[in-house]
This record gives C-alpha cells, sequence and structure tokens, in this order.
C-alpha cells in the first residue's frame, strides 16, 4: 500500500531557482558562517577569447585545478572555466542581476566548475551543486580588452597572461543564492555570488561591447545589442549576505 504523495500545484513548477533576480539588500540574511572568497588565479590558464555571436567568452585551460575558487558559500573547489560580460542597448540597462530595483550598465560573470566532485563541466552543469559563477555589476574602465579583433561571430583571438584580478574590487563582499544559468538549457546548478562592491563601467568601454557583431562577415552587419535575461521570481529561496 504505497502512501500517495500530494503536491500542490506550484510545487509541481520544477523552474524555481532560476537566475538573474533582484535582489533586495534589506531582505538579504546575514549569515555569519559565510567564510570569505578564496580565489586563487593563474594567469598562465587564459586562453582565448571568442566571439560566439550572442556574446564573447575569455576562455581558460581548465584540464587541471591552477585557476580555483573556494571556502564562501562554497563546500567543493571550483574551477575556472570562462568569464563572459553581459550588457544592454543602452547604459541604461545591460545587468542581469537588479539592486534594490536599480539596473547596471553591465556584468560580468566568472563561471566555475565543480572539479572535486565532478569530472567535466559538462557533467557538472547537470547538477544543483555544479557551477559558481561570480557575478560584478558594473565595471571598472581597467579593461582594456581588445574587441575590434572579435568583431565577427565565431573569430577567436588567443588571450593569454590576462590578469584576472584587474576585474575584481579588492572589497569582496557578496549575497549568494541558488540559481541558473541565464542563457538556454537555463539548468539550476549556479551558486551566485553577486558581489557587493560595484564599480563604475566607461561608455566608452560599452560602446565597444555593442559594437561587437553577431553576424559572420558574409552576412549584413547586425551588432549585439543586448544580451541580458530579465529577472525571474524569487520562490521559496532567500539571498545571504557575507556582511551585515
Ligand atoms: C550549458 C552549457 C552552455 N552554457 C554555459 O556554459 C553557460 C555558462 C554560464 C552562463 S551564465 N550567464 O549564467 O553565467 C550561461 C551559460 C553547455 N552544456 C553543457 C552540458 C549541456 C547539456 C545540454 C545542453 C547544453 C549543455
Ligand atoms: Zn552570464
Amino acid at each position: 500500500m504505497g502512501a500517495t504523495v500530494s503536491q500542490d500545484d506550484n510545487d509541481s513548477d520544477c523552474h524555481t531557482h532560476q537566475s538573474p533576480i533582484n535582489i533586495w539588500t534589506k531582505m538579504a540574511l546575514y549569515d555569519p558562517f559565510l567564510k570569505p572568497l578564496k580565489i586563487q588565479y593563474d594567469p598562465t590558464t587564459s586562453r582565448k577569447i571568442v566571439n560566439l555571436g550572442h556574446c564573447f567568452n575569455v576562455e581558460f585551460d581548465d584540464t587541471s585545478d591552477m585557476s580555483v575558487l573556494s571556502d564562501g558559500p562554497l563546500n567543493s573547489r571550483y574551477r575556472l572555466r570562462q568569464f563572459h560580460f553581459h550588457w544592454g542597448s543602452s547604459d541604461k540597462d545591460g545587468s542581469e542581476h537588479v539592486i534594490d530595483g536599480n539596473v547596471y550598465p553591465a556584468e560580468l560573470h566568472i563561471v566555475y566548475w565543480n572539479s572535486q566532485k565532478y569530472e567535466s563541466f559538462e557533467e557538472a552543469a547537470k547538477h544543483p551543486d555544479g557551477l559558481a559563477v561570480i557575478g560584478v555589476l558594473k565595471l571598472t574602465n581597467r579593461i582594456t580588452l581588445n574587441l575590434v579583433s572579435l568583431l565577427i561571430q565565431g573569430k577567436e583571438h588567443s588571450f593569454t597572461k590576462y590578469n584576472l584580478a584587474r576585474l575584481l574590487p579588492n572589497d569582496l563582499d557578496y549575497w549568494t543564492y541558488h540559481g541558473s544559468l541565464t542563457t538556454e538549457p537555463y539548468f539550476e546548478c549556479v551558486t551566485w555570488i553577486v558581489l557587493q562592491r560595484a564599480i563604475p563601467i566607461s561608455s566608452a568601454q560599452l560602446t565597444r561591447f555593442r559594437g561587437l557583431l553577431c553576424t559572420s562577415e558574409y552576412e549584413k552587419p547586425v551588432p549585439i545589442m543586448e544580451n541580458h535575461r530579465p529577472v525571474q521570481l524569487l520562490h521559496d529561496r532567500v539571498v545571504r549576505s557575507s556582511r551585515l
């Protein structure tokens, strides 16, 4: 005699941990057990920068634990895979996460995968604790990414010895929550770590982002005007903060 498990309707929606979200900072819960982020980075792991058509990724050699993220809200060691950006068609939008209703002109995502538990990025992407992504709102205009070489889709460019530290603020306080990839296939496999320190971006840098084309050299040039997903419902989640 099997017990019948009744589920009320909204539980049956299995997409309740989607990203990005609006972070209401007054509702975030200070968690004293959250550790400081431990970011170890080896500049020799940066490999190439590639235009994927809807954005561009700076890709790293993730065949061994050379550039890793640990501690913070994480229980494992996560290996650096790539970083990329989201931007908008004007300076008024562009970031994916929104803070107290404020949208920023761009957002950097630094993508790591749990190399302690899983064999590959692709395997890790199928598990709730598979990925960790650091979100940095706005960005320093210290990014001197030479994007001209990336003008058309499919182009890639060698990109070595890039010092990731240039992209990060020195204050690494963060909000954290469980969420998803913000592009197809939206897997709910991401421990999001959104840095609380936002640093200004130069509008010249934003213009360069928008100058990137999502077309090939044979098509009519179409710029990648925007690539940010709207905010999603929080459902039963709580956002924790590393700082009171
Ligand atoms: C997800 C993966 C492709 N997507 C990403 O790598 C990715 C990374 C970060 C973000 S964000 N913006 O949230 O930081 C979004 C997407 C391919 N892939 C791996 C396994 C796999 C299985 C089926 C289909 C595609 C699959
Ligand atoms: Zn992203």
